[in-house]
Parts: C-alpha cells; structure tokens; sequence
C-alpha cells in the first residue's frame, strides 16, 4: 500500500482519458476531478493517437458500447500500448451478457491491459467461473473470491480488482485485501465506474508497480466512502453521491490512514 500516492496524483494532476458509457459519464469525469486528476472523454476515433499522446493514463469502459464505438475502443486499447500508457478496463455486465463477454474477451486478445476491474460477477466470467451474476450487479456465487480474481489475473496477465464488500486485488500471485467500503456505494450506480477511472488516475504516478496503484486506489476510494457514510444517520444514495464527490476532494491521506482496513 503507498498512501504517498494521493498526494503525488494531486501535485501531478494527470490526465486521464476515457471511454465512458453515457449512463456514468458525468460522475466518473467529476469523480476523477475531484480526487485531483485530469478528466478527458473521446467519442471519436479519428482523434484516438493525439488523445493518447496528451493522456497519462486510459480507462476504457464497457457500460454501453455500439459496434461503432469497439472499434474506437480497440483503436485505444492499441495505441495505449504503443505508448506505453497504463491501461484499465472496466468489464461492466459481462456476467450477464454473453455478447458482452466476446467483446471484452476478444479485445483483450488484441490489446493488453494493465488493470482490469470489475465486481464478483465479472471478473468470474473472464475467470470462466460459475456464477449467478446480476445485470451490472455482482449477483451470487458459492466459489472463493481471491481464487477467481487470481485465476483472471493469469489468464489475462494482469492486475485483477474484485471489488464488493472486500476488494480483492491480485496479480495471480501476490493478493491485498481491501475491508473498507459501504453498502451505500451499491446505491449509487456509477460507483464502479467512477473506481476503474480512479484506478487509471493512480496507475498514471505509479512508476509502473500497477499492483501497486491499484491497491491504494481501492483504499482511497473505499475508505472515502465509508468516511461520507459514517456522518450519515440514515442511507441516502442522493446525499451520499453528492459528499462523495465533496469527500474525494477533501479527504488526506492522514484521514485514510485512521480508518484503512487492508492485509
Ligand atoms: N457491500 C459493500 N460494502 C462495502 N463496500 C462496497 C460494497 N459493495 C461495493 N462496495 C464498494 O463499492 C465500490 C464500487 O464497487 P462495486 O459495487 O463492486 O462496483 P460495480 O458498481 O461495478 O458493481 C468499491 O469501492 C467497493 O469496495
Ligand atoms: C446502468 C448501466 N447500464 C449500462 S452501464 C451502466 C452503469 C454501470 O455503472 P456501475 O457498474 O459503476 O454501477
Ligand atoms: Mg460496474
């Protein structure tokens, strides 16, 4: 875990480009904005290298694609490689939807991520796991959590970020655990999103250790959250979203380091 990582994304700001899906859009750009990173969106393929080239980081989101806009992802996927930019992708409802799946299985022959994020429901499916997932939602399942988000990560050859009430976070070997959080983020749709472009912002001042930067992204994130719930008397998913984006501007690393639960 590297806390020092907060303060070093807020000195650097970096930018952080993004595919979004168009349910999420405004909170991950805020989200990335309040946290003290640089948010840019892309819509346009022609624009893909120059995008890139300015960008610290790409989180490439796929919440609602066309099929117009995954040859814009692979484009991005592609060039993120070619110049050596941290790379996340945020597997949204590939649980549920076989189609989705192909998809995202099928790029990422194409391109090699550094960071994939998703909940249980996920990150089992790239796993080749049983699981009973839900829409975006995680869903249900009996088999061990750590054992999925590891077997992703070696069939991909990556970082894993399970997320959920622990995010796990492995590389297929090495595994940090994450007890932090509140069910509030559950109430808030965009909450993952907002998280997988998180984690590109802190990949973007990581030197390379993306294991790393992943871990404390989930810290930071996590731990904001639970510090917003805690001043909460009753759940309120619209209060919560609007001190969340407060908090993430506002929370320091001492903050963090009073409530983190990790191992
Ligand atoms: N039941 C829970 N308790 C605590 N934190 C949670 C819970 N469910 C999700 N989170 C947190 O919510 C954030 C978003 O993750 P998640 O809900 O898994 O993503 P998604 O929205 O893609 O399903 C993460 O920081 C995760 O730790
Ligand atoms: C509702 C919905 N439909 C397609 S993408 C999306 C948002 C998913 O957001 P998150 O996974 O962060 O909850
Ligand atoms: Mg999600």
């Amino acid at each position: 875990m590297k806390l020092e990582l907060l303060d070093q994304l807020r000195q650097t700001n970096p930018v952080v480009l993004n595919i979004s899906n168009f349910v999420t859009v405004q909170d991950v750009a805020n989200g990335i904005n309040a946290i003290g990173a640089s948010p840019i969106m892309s819509e346009e393929i022609a624009e893909t290298d120059e995008m890139v080239a300015i960008s610290s980081a790409v989180a490439l989101n796929l919440g609602a694609f066309s099929k117009p806009q995954v040859a814009h992802i692979l484009k991005m996927g592609q060039s993120a490689n070619a110049n050596h930019k941290p790379l996340v992708i945020d597997p949204v409802a590939v649980g549920a939807i076989s189609y989705r799946k192909q998809v995202a299985t099928d790029l990422m022959k194409q391109f090699q991520v550094d960071v994939i994020r998703g909940n249980a429901g996920e990150i089992a499916a790239l796993a080749d796991v049983e699981w009973q997932a839900k829409g975006i939602d995680a869903g249900s399942g009996d088999q061990d959590l750590v054992e999925i988000a590891k077997a992703a990560a070696v069939k991909q050859q990556c970082v894993v970020i399970l997320s959920g009430e622990t995010d796990v976070i492995t590389d297929g070997q090495k595994v940090a655990r994450v007890h932090n959080g509140t069910p509030l983020f559950q109430l808030h749709v965009g909450s993952g999103d907002m998280l997988s472009s998180i984690v590109a912002a802190f990949c973007a001042v990581s030197d390379g250790d993306y294991f790393e930067a992943a871990q404390t992204a989930c810290l930071v994130f996590a731990a904001t959250g639970e510090l917003v719930a805690n001043q909460l008397k009753e759940e309120r998913p619209g209060t919560f979203a609007a001190q969340l984006m407060d908090e993430l501007h506002l929370v320091s690393v001492a903050d963090i380091e009073k409530i983190a639960q990790f191992d």
